[in-house]
């Protein structure tokens, strides 16, 4: 039995969708297909996801919020007549949005998850109903009847392990079963959504719970390249990596998968095989446990900007006992979490995403650091970048950083932080946001241009 997760793009349009059906037919093992609200239909489209969330925050302002409604219901009426189904699924969205809309708007937090959450539910529905329309045996199953089970607010949404039995059931349900993602809910009954890009994590929930053979995640792309497309021309395709490298490359801006989606296939040993909705026939790429790696120790370079640093400088910092803690404590206040600490004798950085930041809590942290750590000199530095690199075998290959500093060198840029050790997989790069895109550039052909002559 596989389980298969369609995202936004091949969702995003009738056209889409018929593939979708046509992929599901194509092999009875695919019994359990988690979907996506509609994503981008071309490049400078907007998703539904960032319709409801425009939506929300427009019935939260207090504002009249017929406009936003009707685009979010024309859009699911245009895939429901390209797919010829009559006009009754689009009023069970419609009614569906009003009552949502009606809903408790006294946690803005959980309003909006609630109106989000529309978008892959409300999907879910009209897909299940379009296969039924085309003979599948299939049917709609609700995050709430199935048990995917959240935890309570306000900790950030993951799964718990406790609805994994339920979740298990599923695979003994008879014909084919529809399962919108991205949401969950809490033991009582609370709906909260994972972050953006969170489909990925319920195809994973669910395939580990029941054990699926294959999780299959389709997208708009043949496979996992070694570097962004949209920045390098023509990047290699990954046929096969590890959890961990994809972990690895998905936290670090390899968007194509959601980095929490690994764990759960990881855990129960669930091979992941990304594919293109558009090419189902091309082989993608294996996510596995291992990989030979003798010849190829890098296998993909990532890049994401958005990150801040703090930089704290104290003489004798190294043997004050309890520093390090306290200032991470200072983070903690602030429930920012932190990214890396790369540290010296008497210096220490923190570095955090930026979005984390508002003015506000930037100049209480300087102002506590200096004034209850007594340091001797502190400041903040937003746009920088993290590039890395990644591969299993890298820890065992002799000159791989000097390399790396090299080409970044000929790229005319400065290096502002490396760091190396923590992970065995990984070498991280902090950089100027402006210097990202060139470094990226210069690193790929170090490493996958100049050949494997030099490796
Ligand atoms: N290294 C990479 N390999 C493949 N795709 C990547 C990579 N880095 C970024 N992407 C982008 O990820 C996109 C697919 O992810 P996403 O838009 O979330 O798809 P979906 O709609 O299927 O969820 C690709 O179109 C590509 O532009
Ligand atoms: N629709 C949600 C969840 C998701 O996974 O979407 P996609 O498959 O389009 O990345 C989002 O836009 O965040």
């Amino acid at each position: 039995m596989k389980v298969c997760k369609f995202g936004g793009t091949s969702v995003a349009s009738a056209e889409q969708i018929k593939k979708v059906a046509n992929i599901v037919t194509s092999d009875s093992l695919r019994k359990i297909i988690v979907v996506s609200a509609p994503g981008k239909r071309f490049s400078d489209d907007t998703k539904v996801t960032d319709l409801l969330i425009h939506l929300a925050e427009t019935a939260l302002r207090g504002n009249d919020t017929e406009i936003e409604l009707q685009e979010v219901v024309n859009r699911y009426r245009l895939i429901a007549e390209g797919l010829g189904l009559n006009e009754e699924i689009v009023q069970v969205i419609e009614k569906d949005l009003r009552e949502r809309l009606a809903g408790d708007e006294n946690d803005p937090i959980l309003f909006m998850d609630c109106l989000k959450a529309s978008g892959e539910d409300n999907n879910a529905k009209l897909i299940a109903t379009y296969f039924v329309h085309v003979g599948l045996p299939a049917r709609y199953v609700c995050p709430k009847e199935a048990g995917l089970l959240v935890n309570q607010r306000p900790e950030r949404v993951r799964a718990l392990p406790e609805g994994d039995e339920r979740l298990s059931e599923l695979r003994h349900e008879p014909g084919i079963i529809v399962f919108p993602g991205f949401f969950g809910y809490t033991e009582d009954g609370t709906l909260r959504t994972f972050n953006r890009g969170g489909s990925d994590i319920t195809g994973s929930i669910l395939a580990a719970a029941t054990g699926a053979e294959l999780y299959e995640n389709f997208t708009d792309v043949d496979s996992v390249f070694a570097a962004n497309p949209t920045i390098v021309e023509n990047p290699i395709a990954i046929t096969k990596m590890t959890y961990r490298e994809m972990r690895e490359l998905a936290y670090a801006g390899f968007s194509v998968f959601h980095d929490e989606a690994l764990m759960p296939a990881f855990r129960r040993s669930v091979p992941v095989c990304i594919k293109n909705t558009n090419n189902p026939d091309a082989p993608g790429t294996q996510i596995v446990k291992e990989r030979d790696h003798s010849d190829q120790p890098v296998i993909g370079i990532a890049a994401d900007s958005g990150f801040s640093t703090l930089f704290v400088d104290k003489y004798l910092m190294n043997q004050e006992i309890g520093f390090g803690r306290r200032l991470l404590q200072l983070f903690e206040e602030e429930e920012i979490p932190f990214e890396h600490t790369p540290s010296g004798i008497d210096n220490l950085s923190v570095i955090i995403r930026s979005e984390y930041l508002t003015d506000e809590k930037e100049a209480r942290i300087i102002r506590r650091v200096k004034d209850e750590l007594k340091a001797d000199n502190v400041h903040l530095h937003s746009n920088y970048s993290m590039i890395v690199l990644v591969g299993e075998g890298m820890r065992h290959t002799t000159g791989l950083a000097a390399r790396a500093a090299t080409a970044i060198a000929r790229s005319g840029a400065s290096i502002q932080m490396i760091n190396q050790g923590s992970s065995e997989v990984s070498l991280v790069f902090g950089v100027l946001k402006e210097d990202e895109i060139k470094i990226l550039k210069e690193l790929y052909e170090e490493f996958f241009q100049k050949s494997t002559i030099a490796l």
